[in-house]
């Protein structure tokens, strides 16, 4: 028998997500007692669901489809206009290729030892400077970091603007107005940037070594063809930007740190210090839900999912899934010491196979980024947290503690 999804009786619920964030969907489940709900986002019907079961079918591609479903808005500032998230089928399991190409596990010690490397960089830096926001240098190691492994020229005079642009473009996501406006206009500028990198490297100005992602990029081909160089900038981008997002997590990583110290001492082995990257990405709000759209008419769990209608999944509630983790409001790195991932319940970057599905192919490099910066943090530096407003709005999206992660009095232990 079929069963009429619950529906939001509203005109419009854009103000509601706008206003309420990250709360906006966790507020009208609990409300509907339901896991789907139909609400009326942006002008358009969507189904919302929330759920393990929800992100199966949302991995689903016999199902689902992604061509169509993400706004323009987010991929103007965001991803990048027509890139890999909105493709389907043949065209995007060989794009995806591309980008998983550049995680073997060679590439990935690499980077580990890059971002180690930055960090000792930094570290002195920071110490220089006694006082400094660590979200705010986090963005810098990071873009530094990814610019060398993957082959992307980058000065010194240059490495904090554009750090900068490539945090406005993050930042920009989920805003409106004049936050929206800048994160076009650097993404533009960015794109331009990568762009000649592309072409440099194309017509042997730039040299680039095989099987760094700048030479995987320039030199991929879809149907015989190398991209479109606007195209190889995007996807490009699409490697270095959301690296840099992870200064969030890192950022959101030192406030575990600060607020809960009995982790501290609690970080020596590589599953520890792992398990701690994993509830950091669990437990802090980033991802808020993902757009998709139904591919033909199927019946879910008794509800009718029309073709063609818009779908979301509730990526931050399934972190806080209390039939998914349990006590999920509490900070325990422990529980993923003998959690089964199942693929679809934990999902903080998408579910399902990242080789044949959209889940994020950057999962290793964000756990990395992660762990060395908590290791560097804990074993290698000293520092003081001032007086700070350190709140979490869960109302901005994305989100992060209010003042980014004052530090003073920095010095590097041990010199
Ligand atoms: C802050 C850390 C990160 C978060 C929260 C994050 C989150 C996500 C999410 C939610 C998706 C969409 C999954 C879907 O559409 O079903 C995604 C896709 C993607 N991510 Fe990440 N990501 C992060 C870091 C990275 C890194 C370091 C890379 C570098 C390679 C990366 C590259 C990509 C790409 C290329 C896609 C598109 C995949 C596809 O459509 O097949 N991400 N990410």
């Amino acid at each position: 028998m079929t069963k009429q999804i619950p529906e939001i009786k509203m005109i419009d619920s854009t103000f509601n997500v706008v206003t309420e964030g990250y709360n906006f969907v966790g507020k009208r489940m609990a409300q509907l007692e339901t896991d789907v709900f139909e609400a009326r986002i942006l002008g358009k019907k969507m189904i919302v669901m929330t759920g393990r079961d929800a992100a199966e079918l949302f991995y689903d591609e016999s199902k689902i489809k992604r061509e169509g479903a993400m706004p323009k808005r987010i991929q103007k500032t965001l991803f990048g206009v027509n890139g890999i998230h909105t493709k389907d089928g043949q065209k995007h399991k060989i794009r995806k290729a591309m980008f998983m190409s550049m995680m073997t596990e060679e590439r990935l010690a690499h980077l580990r030892t890059i971002l180690q490397e930055e960090w000792k960089r930094k570290g002195l830096e920071m110490e220089q400077k006694k006082r400094a926001v660590l979200f705010d240098e986090s963005e810098e190691l990071i873009l530094r970091a990814m610019c060398r492994w993957t082959g992307v020229p980058l000065t010194d005079a240059e490495s904090w603007r554009r750090a900068y642009e490539v945090g406005v473009m993050i930042d920009a996501a989920g805003g409106v107005g004049k936050r929206y406006r800048e994160g076009e206009k650097v993404r533009t500028e960015t794109e331009g940037w990568i762009q000649e990198v592309i072409e440099a490297v194309r017509d042997g100005r730039m040299q680039a070594e095989e099987g760094t992602p700048v030479h995987t990029v320039a030199f991929h081909q879809e149907e015989g063809e190398l991209l479109d160089a606007h195209m190889a900038a995007i996807e490009l981008l699409n490697v270095i930007r959301p690296a840099v997002a992870v200064a969030r997590f890192v950022a959101f990583a030192a406030l575990a740190l600060q607020n809960f110290p009995e982790w501290k001492n609690r970080l020596g082995t590589t599953k520890e210090l792992n398990n701690f990257a994993n509830e950091v990405r669990r437990f802090y709000p980033f991802t808020p839900f993902l757009p998709a759209v139904v591919k033909e008419d199927f019946e879910w769990k008794g509800y009718q999912f029309k073709e063609g209608r818009h779908v979301i999944l509730d990526v931050h509630g399934i972190n806080r899934d209390p039939r998914i983790w349990e006590e999920p409001e509490t900070f325990n790195p422990d529980r993923f010491n003998d959690f089964v991932d199942d693929r679809f319940n934990f999902i903080p970057q998408g579910g399902g196979d990242p080789d044949t599905g959209h889940r994020c192919p950057g999962e290793p490099i964000a756990v990395m980024i992660i762990e060395e910066s908590v290791r560097y943090l804990t074993e290698n530096l000293s520092y003081y947290v001032p007086e700070q407003d350190l709140t979490i709005n869960m109302v901005r999206m994305p989100t992060l503690p209010k003042d980014r992660f004052v530090m003073d009095n920095i010095k590097v232990k041990g010199k």
